[in-house]
């Protein structure tokens, strides 16, 4: 394994804490506390908050074969980038990005004619486009912090983040990152220098532009912070740290200070969308601690994700809830008393490569839980050849995640009972140690999750909650944003 190089600081700041001119400035004066104490950060952005989704929509118009409207929305955020810009910078430094990001919008117009002229959107494509978010925010950043004194210095995160081919969900190629993570940034970090990145850009080894999927400049973050060995890396967003809940469910939601590498992949695949769920993968392998903390409320401590966290008193840490999940129930008598069943039914998911969430049994029937479509008619079609298919969707799923649930006597009780005016669908205990879900109708989702919050989260364990803040207010409400 590589030698740590503790003075290094990934810094991974979200889409609100890029979102404009003001935002942005915040992010520098976080950038320089880092500085200040020595260290060296490497500094990776997401899009300005809602471009993506605007990117997204804009491919959508012109795959649909709408070139107005697709370039229309471009308009939109060519002039919102450069308004930001011209209010970030000073003359010389507006002077000299403005025919960047001009000349990025150019050749985004041109990408968008070209999907509009052939009417069709392909995965390649989608990621090309998508691609434009991160590319303008990390100049403008770079640009902010050359400025601002702090040697900003952009590097093309596709130059350095080598993934396979799967366009829209690429597998990093993390022998191939480290390599050129160690050729192309540390060169700038010897230098004295700051280097900008975006998130969840990266390319195929032939060049060609992919992304990590949605919230993967988390992914980024924690790819630079593996590939250089560093001593920590920081997941800069819009809320204190990771919470008991999503505070935008319940404003009673706490702070939680220290949560194990294991309970916080839980969370992030469950649901809790604070951490993309690969994020902790490089972190663990490395043994390198994550913080997330909140560029709006720099003081606070945040979480600190680490290998082993304290022991906890309350039997749960956080509460995630997972929504747009499809429920699939597979009914057939040929299982009765057979083997092989199984089999034959996972072989088909794994054929069409499609990820199963939950999966529950019975003699005669199984059911299981799907969170995307992509695939799905395909599994449908032949599972329907050996056995009865019915799909129920808009489901969503509850998982609750502690350190020892296993270890409570009547947990089970105590977390139905707070839910019983709710109709649970499936449940999930005994797989993980840490983690009890079950599902119900999207729709019951806010009511279930407050419940349970006011349930588990009434008397926490100070140790490893912030229960000062119980009665504090945030700095600013959480924006909608993407
Ligand atoms: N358990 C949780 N703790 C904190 N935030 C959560 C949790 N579950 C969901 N969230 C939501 O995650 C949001 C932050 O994630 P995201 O919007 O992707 O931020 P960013 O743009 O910084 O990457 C918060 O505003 C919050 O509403
Ligand atoms: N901009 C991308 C990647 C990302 O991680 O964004 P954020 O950090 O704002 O969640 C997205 O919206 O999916």
């Amino acid at each position: 394994m590589s030698t740590p190089r503790n003075h290094i600081v990934v810094m991974k700041f979200g889409g609100t804490s890029v979102e404009d001119a003001k935002a942005i400035d915040r992010t520098a004066a976080i950038v320089r506390t880092r500085t200040e104490k020595g260290l060296s950060p490497v500094v990776v952005v997401s899009a300005m908050a809602k471009v993506t989704d605007q990117l997204l929509a804009a491919a959508a118009a012109a795959g649909k074969g709408d070139k107005m409207g697709a370039l229309a929305i471009s308009a939109r955020l060519r002039n919102r980038h450069i308004d930001t810009a011209a209010e970030l910078l000073d003359n010389e430094h507006f002077t000299a990005l403005q025919p960047v990001i001009g000349n990025e919008f150019d050749s985004l117009d041109d990408l968008l004619r070209g999907i509009a002229a052939v009417g069709e959107l392909t995965p390649r494509t989608t990621d090309n486009v998508v691609s434009y978010g991160e590319r303008l925010s990390s100049r403008m950043v770079a640009a902010a912090f050359d400025q601002r004194g702090l040697n900003g210095i952009h590097h093309d995160a596709r130059e350095s983040i080598i993934t396979d081919s799967a366009f829209g969900k690429a597998k990093p190629l993390t022998d191939k990152i480290e390599e050129k993570l160690v050729a192309n940034v540390l060169p700038l970090i010897d230098a004295g220098k700051t280097p900008v990145m975006g998130g969840f850009i990266a390319s195929n080894e032939q060049g060609i532009t992919t992304t990590l999927g949605r919230g993967g400049s988390d992914y980024t973050g924690a790819l630079i912070g593996g590939g250089l060995h560093a001593g920590a890396i920081e997941i800069w967003t819009d809320v204190n740290g990771i919470m008991t809940t999503d505070p935008r469910i319940t404003s009673d939601a706490l702070r939680v200070k220290t949560i194990s590498f294991e309970e916080a992949a839980e969370l992030a695949y469950f649901g809790a969308k604070v951490l993309h769920p690969a994020t902790i993968l490089p972190a663990v392998q490395k043994n390198i601690p994550v913080w997330v903390l909140n560029s709006r409320n720099a003081a606070n401590e945040g979480t600190k994700i680490i290998a082993a966290a304290p022991p906890c008193k309350s039997p749960f840490k956080c509460i995630a809830a997972k929504r747009k999940l499809t429920i699939i129930d597979i009914v057939s008598s040929g299982m009765l008393m057979s083997h092989g069943y199984m089999k034959a039914v996972f072989d088909i998911f794994d054929r069409h490569k499609v990820v199963v969430d939950m999966v529950s049994t019975s003699e005669v029937s199984i059911s299981l839980t799907v969170d995307s479509t992509i695939g799905l008619d395909a599994v449908i079609e032949d599972l329907s050849a050996i056995a009865d298919v019915k799909l129920d969707p808009n489901k969503a799923l509850i998982c609750l995640v502690g350190e020892d649930i296993r270890g409570h006597a009547g947990i089970s009780g105590q977390v139905f009972t707070a839910v019983s005016h709710v109709n649970v669908r499936m449940i999930s205990q005994g797989a993980s140690e840490i983690n009890m879900s079950f599902m119900i109708e999207e729709s019951d989702v806010e009511e279930a999750v407050r419940s349970l919050h006011k349930k588990f989260f009434a008397n926490p364990d100070p140790d490893v909650f912030d229960v000062e803040a119980r009665t504090a207010v945030q700095t600013e409400p959480a924006t909608a944003k993407a």
